[in-house]
């Protein structure tokens, strides 16, 4: 453990981020060594300097950890988790010892800076230990080098659907949803996360270009915690413009070619596609997880009653390294990274040494603690996060070098401790970039957090079995994407692919009829019925324009506004059932559309007819509402004549008011024809607008039979399944010629680096033979360079063993 003093100046530090275990600092200081470092320090429930009462859902209470266990954890990341991934995918921990004194006042220092929503936790005070690690987020500094660094963090978590035989059968949706999609249900309704994240993991881990792709750019759209952005160390917000800006470079037009820009998540994608580490990391938590929960449980439950105590202790380094060591060995971990998934899945299973319907009670303890310890290892890998880190390659880089390692020390010569970090090249759109990739957060997970697991596990699917059932389609990118629940949702993804494509000059990709028949049903539904809803509520403003007209007193007597209201109330009612139940795809509220249409009609067939039949009762009527009007409001009677200009219902002197009305605004002419016309008139109109309302309700209530018929589960999830594995097939047909290209493009790079290295080769060799000639150089092989990396020997393993 290295002390070193010139670290314990706060000004120095600057608050970088925090997740729920630990808090990252960044060195600003003026000392060169330890540019481009970051000091992470675990944290802890117990925040004695600046206690804050805020707390989150789901924290959870962490106690300190001994000196020996912290230094032990940075272990466990390079040891074990560097055996299982590779040790130029870990990032190197320095454990360094911090005085208490330093790290209260380094706590109230970034105080302001920290969210609110992790403070629950603060710098654990009385670990006096932190690590010290390179800064990922920027390269190594070298002085000849300006283009800026950024870099992308992503948290992928679970990254594969589970083949195991172990999986209970009320639990087989763990073999089509994946954990992230399905958690998203419940991280939601417990209000952790506002929307349903667009991302599914299973795409980002296919391997396949366009999928990955569709990954990025779903990490864009619905970040969360899975995604973040850092431009030479400083995190910037997410946005599609931010992540096309950042990188956006043009090329050069050439005669032969279309103008392209090349945007971050194109060469995230080919940099994702490229590295070896999410094929592994994808394996590694599928095979370390064989038996599920619900197995490992079993055995963590039988453990603990066999050895009567309350927990299982917490693996040591070296119990960690051999069940490391021992899943490689069953699995051929190494051998089958070149065969195809199913028959690593299959390696894996039959490695096991037993079946899901052996009598698990027989399987011996030290195979049960194994099986625990894999799955704890999967845990840690499932939480990780991959820091790739990307800049343009400029004049300063060796032009075509494939792979190159950059060292910086941080001690003096002597005690001396390097950190290295290896570089890639990656050429995107004729635009060559360094790269480098690595995994952060590597902790080892604890042994006691087994039962917590279980429950959080069953948690999950039980509450995605609840509210979307098993029905929807599976994540599973070799048979269709995941794109959420909506039910055209496809169809902006499909309008993007295809607006895309023909900017970049590509062939349509699609042409899903299944796609396009339900979604323009929707459409005209959906337009039928705001039309109708407009209707609606016209009507029910003439019905109540009504009650208040000249006159409303002698109209209201009739039935007329009357049936006008109830008529707009139905007609709004029913037309924003179908438009909601279209919009959200609800059967039921479709049924109940469907079902109120067809009343309406019926209420409007009645009316129609009722009209019909007393068309020349109409006088009659009229009559008998005059004489009723006449007797209980003489002033209706009033305001008519005035409206009319008319007096009496007959003639003049017929139920006047006053009796006088002829003589004093000598009107010639009784009431009754006046009236009879204007209900003729407006009988025509109402005549009019039933007729086309009518029509507007049945195609209304044809569309919504359709649609009821087309929502109908299993018959649209199928007719989805298809139209999603058109378009995946599509696509990845598309991207095989695109790939086909870039091989292409790569193959005659590769070709001319290998003449000219041939080349250089023949010039070396021949000059090395004239100087061993000529007596200057020993005889040739004596001198090889050291590796990159420190290989990681197993017969030197860890010895430090953890106290119980
Ligand atoms: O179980 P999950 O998938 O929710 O993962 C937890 C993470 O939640 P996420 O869903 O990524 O937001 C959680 O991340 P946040 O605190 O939500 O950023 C932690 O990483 C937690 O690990 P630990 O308890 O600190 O060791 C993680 O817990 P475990 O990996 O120990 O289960
Ligand atoms: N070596 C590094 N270089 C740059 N940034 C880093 C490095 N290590 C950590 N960080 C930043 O600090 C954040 C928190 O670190 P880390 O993921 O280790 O915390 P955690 O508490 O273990 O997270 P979680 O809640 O996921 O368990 C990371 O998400 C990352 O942004």
């Amino acid at each position: 453990m290295a002390t070193i003093p010139e670290l314990y100046i706060v000004p120095h530090w600057q608050y970088r981020a925090e997740g729920n275990a630990n808090l990252v600092l960044q060195y600003t200081g003026p000392d060169p060594r330890f540019h481009t470092t970051v000091l992470r320090l675990r944290k802890s429930d117990r925040d004695f300097a600046v206690g804050s009462s805020t707390t989150t859902a789901d924290a959870k209470p962490s106690p300190s950890l001994k000196k020996s266990d912290i230094t032990q954890e940075s272990l466990f990341s390079s040891k074990v988790i560097g055996l299982l991934l590779g040790q130029e995918f870990v990032e190197q921990l320095i454990t360094i010892t911090l005085p208490t004194e330093f790290l209260q006042e380094l706590a109230l220092a970034i105080e302001s800076s920290r969210p609110e929503a992790r403070k629950q936790k603060g710098i654990d005070f009385e670990q006096r230990v932190g690590f010290l690690a390179l800064d990922h987020t920027r390269f190594i500094k070298d002085s000849r080098s300006h283009a800026p660094s950024i870099a992308v963090e992503i948290k992928p978590k679970w990254g594969f659907l589970t083949k195991s035989e172990f999986i209970r059968k009320d639990q087989e949706i763990k073999k089509r949803k994946c954990r992230f999609c399905m958690y998203q249900h419940q991280k939601k309704q417990k209000g952790q996360e506002s929307h349903l994240s667009e991302y599914c993991p299973i795409d980002l881990f296919s391997g396949e270009e366009s999928l990955v792709h569709y990954a990025l750019d779903a990490l864009v759209r619905t970040p969360q915690n899975n995604l973040r952005l850092f431009v030479e160390g400083t995190q910037k917000d997410i946005s599609e413009d931010s992540m096309k800006s950042c990188l956006s470079v043009e090329t050069e037009p050439s005669s032969n070619t279309v103008d392209l820009s090349t945007t971050l998540p194109d060469v995230l994608a080919q940099i994702l596609v490229d590295s070896p580490l999410l094929k592994r990391l994808g394996r590694l938590q599928l095979g370390l997880d064989s038996l599920d929960i619900e197995t490992v449980h079993q055995f963590y439950e039988q453990l603990i009653r066999s050895s009567a105590s309350e927990t299982i202790a917490q693996p040591t380094l070296e119990e960690f390294f051999t069940a490391a060591e021992t899943f490689l060995e069953r699995t051929d971990m190494d051998g089958m990274m070149n065969q195809d998934q199913e028959s690593f899945e299959a390696q894996n299973m039959s490695s096991l040494g037993f079946q899901a319907d052996d009598d698990l009670d027989d399987v011996p303890e030290e195979i049960k603690l194994h099986f625990i310890r894999e799955y704890l290892l999967s845990a840690t890998l499932k939480d990780c996060s991959v820091l790739i880190t990307v800049r343009r390659e400029d004049d300063a880089d060796e032009t075509g070098e494939i792979s190159k390692v950059q060292g910086k020390s941080v001690t003096e010569a002597g005690d001396r401790i390097e950190f290295k970090e290896l570089h890639h090249r990656v050429v995107v759109n004729d635009v060559a970039f360094v790269y480098k990739i690595t995994c952060i957060d590597l902790d080892p997970k604890k042994m006691s957090t087994i039962p917590m697991q279980l429950r959080k596990d069953r948690e999950i699917v039980n509450f995605y079995l609840q509210k979307v059932g098993d029905g929807e389609v599976s994540c599973d990118a070799r048979l269709a994407p995941s794109r959420g629940s909506d039910p055209l949702c496809l169809l902006p993804f499909y309008l993007t692919t295809r607006k895309t494509n023909r900017e970049q000059n590509k062939p349509p990709l699609l042409h899903n009829t299944h796609l396009h028949t339900v979604a323009m049903y929707a459409l005209a539904v959906a337009v039928l019925n705001l039309l109708s809803l407009l209707v609606g509520m016209i009507l029910l403003c003439v019905g109540t324009f009504v009650y208040f007209a000249p006159g409303a007193v002698f109209v209201t007597s009739t039935m007329l506004p009357h049936l006008v209201l109830v008529l707009g109330a139905t007609i709004t009612l029913v037309s924003f059932l179908g438009y909601y139940g279209v919009m959200n795809e609800k059967r039921w509220i479709l049924w109940v559309h469907g079902f109120t249409l067809l009343i309406a009609i019926a209420l409007q067939i009645t009316v129609g007819a009722f009209a019909f039949a007393y068309r020349n009762q109409g006088g009659e009527v009229l009559d008998k509402a005059w004489d009723r009007v006449f007797r209980t409001d003489p002033r209706g009677i009033h305001d008519l004549e005035s409206f009319f200009q008319c007096c009496g219902f007959e003639h003049v002197f017929d139920r006047a008011v006053p009796a006088t009305c002829a003589l004093d605004h000598h009107y010639m002419t009784g009431c009754r024809e006046h009236i009879q016309t204007a209900f003729q008139d407006s009988l025509q109109s109402i005549g009019v607008i039933g007729a086309i309302l009518g029509g507007i309700e049945l195609v209304s209530l044809v569309g919504a039979a359709i649609l009821f018929h087309r929502f109908d589960k299993q018959r649209y999830e199928r007719e989805r399944a298809e139209g999603e594995t058109a378009l995946v097939r599509a696509l990845l047909e598309a991207e095989q010629v695109d790939r086909a290209i870039d091989r292409t493009r790569r193959d005659r790079e590769a070709e001319r680096r290998n003449h000219y290295q041939a080349l250089a080769d023949q010039v070396r060799a021949q000059t090395l033979a004239r100087a061993q000639e000529e007596g200057l150089l020993g005889p040739a092989g004596s001198q090889r360079d050291p590796p990159p990396y420190g290989t990681f020997d197993s017969s030197s393993r860890p010895t430090t063993r953890s106290s119980k």
